[in-house]
Order: structure tokens, then C-alpha cells, then sequence
């Protein structure tokens, strides 16, 4: 009998709309041979459902979601909504989605592709090294939920975020963490501030208690601006990085670029059964919005993370990485990825070529 699954699309705005049109298709083909289908229920979220229906997270978006078996979302937000106030905002839907879902746990894997080294702005005799890095970033705490305001008036105006995790919220997120590493290098890097955070103390004494439930892994903290420094000078020497919310999204962003583009790399926001949302790390790019330039190759490589992680597709998922593989090997590229004698492919272009090898 033929299985079916119920995944929410939403294309959000910027290029989200192009990319997740790719997305979808290279998911349903490579699906179709494993006598699956997918349920595609197309829903709006970000600045488009601003434009429409008033707010950035309609409640009815948010009830599809907790109805469905996955979720599958571009990237929401651009100029045109950067003047509002921060809780109209396109981004508060993608925050209220990790919220409202309760999507605690956001993996990015970084890995640099054998054909793409090229494209990394490290020189190779650090890339031939090895870079295969994943962050694990804690997705529903820390400075992006924390109490936020504003108070007094002209010169005296303070704007403010609290910035706090409970021992509860950590040790959460440092398991999965700790798991991870069992399955990769049993290299675990918990990256912090605590030399100044109180934040990041409690951060750090829960990470140790939980440390001797693996003793296997080999356990080491260091501070965010160090971590920062150490992703260029010698990313080999990471394997796992467990981090906070803020520093977990800037560290990606910079991992992503050390492997050739932030549009290759994919991501997965979990809780703890098999649900979840699968987005690329990168945000809308309106500067190259409905211009057929975005690579899709992050939004396909979340779909292939959907398959794996929500609905135990293994082999599918598979598939699509040895599609995407097989291109970069043919020599076919996006702008962010191009370099000399390589094939230059726009945003449908890459999607019809992932597909001829699917
Ligand atoms: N998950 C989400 O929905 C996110 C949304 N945002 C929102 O996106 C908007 C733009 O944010 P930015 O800071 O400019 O970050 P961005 O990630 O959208 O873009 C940064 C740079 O990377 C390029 N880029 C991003 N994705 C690409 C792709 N697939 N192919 C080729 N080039 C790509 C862009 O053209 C731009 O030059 C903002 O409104 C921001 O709040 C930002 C990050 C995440
Ligand atoms: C709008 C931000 C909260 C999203 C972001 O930059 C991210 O999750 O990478
Ligand atoms: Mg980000």
C-alpha cells in the first residue's frame, strides 16, 4: 500500500517561493520510487502573510503545521517589512513557528562537498584538511525569546534582550548534542561566553553534568569569539558544536561560507519525536529575489533531511544527495558556487538537472 505523508509547505518570501518550488518537485520524484507520497499543503507565513492577511503568523498556519507529519519552509522576510515593529515583523513567524511547535533542536550540518572546494573562500591547504562540522543550536531559548523592551526616553532610550537558559533547556539540547557525537567522532565542542555571561556559566556546569552519562566523547568548551576565530584558522578540529540560539545562528552562517555557500547548506528543527521543520540556514536574499539566481540546492538538502529524520527515508534521502552530488560532479553550478569552466545554472535550471539525476 502506497504510504502517504501530510508536509506544510511555505514558501515565505524572497527567493523562499523559487526555491521551495524545487524543493518539492525533487522531493515528490524521489519519493514516488519508494511508493510514497507526499501531501503538500501550501500555507503562508513571514511578510506575505503581513500583506495579506495582517500578520506574520496567521493562527490557521500555525494549526496546519501542528496537524501535519513535517513541515518544509523557505525563508520569510524582506525590505519591504524591515520598518515595522519588531513583533509584526516577518521574522516573529518563523520564531513563533519554532515556538509554537516546539522545535528545540536545530541541526546544521556543514560539510565541505570534494567538488565545491574551489568555491571556499579558505585556501585549500585548509580545506584538503577536512571540513565536516554539526552545529547543534539550541532553537527555542536564549536571547530571541528572552523579555525584550524598551525604556526611557531620547538620549536615555535603552533597548534590551535578555539573554537566559535554565538547566533544564540546556541539558535538553546537550543530549541530543552528546548523541550526535556517539554517531560521528565522539567530538563535542560547547561553545559559550562564561568568562562573562552568568548565562553562559549555568550553560557550562549543565554541559558538565550531563558529560559523564558519555564518556566516550571527548568534551571541550570554548568561547564564542574564539570558536569564531578557530572556523577559519583549522575547522578540522571540530566535529559536534553545541551552542545557544544567537551564537548558534551566527556560527552556522560562518560554517556555511567555509564550505563554499550559505546556499548549500540545509537544516533540521526537531523536537523529540519525528516531527519537524526543515528550512536552509540562509534568509530570503531579497537582493536576488525573482531573478532565477538562488541556488536551491539548501532547500533540496532540507527535503533530503525531512525524508531521513521525520520519515525514516533513508535510501530517498540518500538519492538526493547523490543527485545533487552527481551535479556538482558534472560540473553545473549556481552564481554563489560558479567558478571557471564550470556550467552556470539559474535557480530552475539546477532544480531540472537535480532531477535527470535523481
Ligand atoms: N530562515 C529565515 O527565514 C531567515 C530569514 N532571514 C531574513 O532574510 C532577509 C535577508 O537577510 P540577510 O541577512 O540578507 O541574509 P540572507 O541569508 O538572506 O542573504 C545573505 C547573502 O547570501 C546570499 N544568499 C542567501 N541564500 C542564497 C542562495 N540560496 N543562493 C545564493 N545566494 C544566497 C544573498 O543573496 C545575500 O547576499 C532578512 O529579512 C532576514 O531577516 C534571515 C535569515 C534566516
Ligand atoms: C530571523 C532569524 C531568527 C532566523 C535566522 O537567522 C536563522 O534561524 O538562521
Ligand atoms: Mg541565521
Amino acid at each position: 500500500m502506497k504510504k502517504e505523508y501530510r508536509v506544510v509547505a511555505i514558501p515565505g518570501d524572497g527567493i523562499g517561493p523559487e526555491i521551495t518550488k524545487v524543493g518539492i518537485e525533487v522531493i515528490n520524484k524521489a519519493v514516488e520510487k519508494y511508493d510514497t507520497k507526499i501531501n503538500w499543503v501550501e500555507m503562508d507565513a513571514g511578510g506575505c502573510a503581513i500583506d495579506k492577511f495582517g500578520e506574520p503568523l496567521p493562527a490557521k498556519t500555525l494549526e496546519e503545521c501542528k496537524k501535519s507529519d513535517a513541515v518544509f519552509l523557505g525563508a520569510v522576510g524582506g525590505w519591504k517589512w524591515d520598518t515595522l515593529p519588531g513583533n509584526k515583523r516577518p521574522e516573529k513567524a518563523l520564531l513563533g513557528l519554532r515556538q509554537g511547535l516546539d522545535l528545540f533542536c536545530n541541526l546544521r550540518p556543514a560539510k565541505v562537498f570534494e567538488e565545491l572546494k574551489d568555491a571556499s573562500p579558505l585556501k585549500n591547504s585548509i580545506v584538503d584538511k577536512g571540513i565536516d562540522i554539526l552545529v547543534v543550536r539550541e532553537l527555542t531559548g536564549g536571547i530571541y525569546f528572552g523579555e525584550k523592551g524598551r525604556k526611557g526616553e531620547g538620549e536615555d532610550l535603552v533597548g534590551y534582550d535578555v539573554m537566559q537558559y535554565s538547566k533544564k533547556e540546556v541539558k535538553r539540547i546537550a543530549k541530543v548534542a552528546f548523541e550526535a557525537a556517539m554517531k560521528r567522532n565522539k567530538k563535542l565542542t560547547s561553545v559559550e561566553k562564561a568568562n562573562v555571561l552568568e548565562v553562559s556559566r549555568v550553560w557550562r556546569e549543565a554541559i558538565l553534568e550531563i558529560a559523564p552519562e558519555y564518556p566516550e566523547v571527548e568534551l571541550n568548551h570554548m568561547y564564542v569569539d574564539n570558536a569564531a576565530m578557530q572556523l577559519v584558522r583549522a575547522p578540522e578540529q571540530f566535529d559536534v558544536i553545541v551552542t545557544g540560539n544567537m551564537f548558534g545562528d551566527i556560527l552556522s552562517d560562518e560554517a556555511s561560507i567555509i564550505t563554499g555557500s550559505i546556499g548549500m547548506l540545509a537544516s533540521a528543527s526537531l523536537r523529540d519525536d519525528n516531527f519537524g521543520m526543515y528550512e536552509p540556514i540562509h534568509g530570503s536574499a531579497p537582493d536576488i529575489a525573482n531573478q532565477n539566481k538562488a541556488n536551491p540546492i539548501a532547500q533540496v538538502l532540507s527535503g533530503a533531511m525531512m525524508l531521513r529524520y521525520s520519515f525514516g527515508m533513508n535510501e530517498a534521502a540518500d538519492d538526493i544527495e547523490n543527485a545533487v552530488n552527481k551535479v556538482l560532479k558534472e560540473g553545473f553550478r549556481t552564481g554563489d558556487i560558479y567558478s571557471e569552466g564550470k556550467v552556470s545554472l539559474g535557480t530552475k535550471e539546477m532544480g531540472e538537472a537535480i532531477l535527470k539525476y535523481l
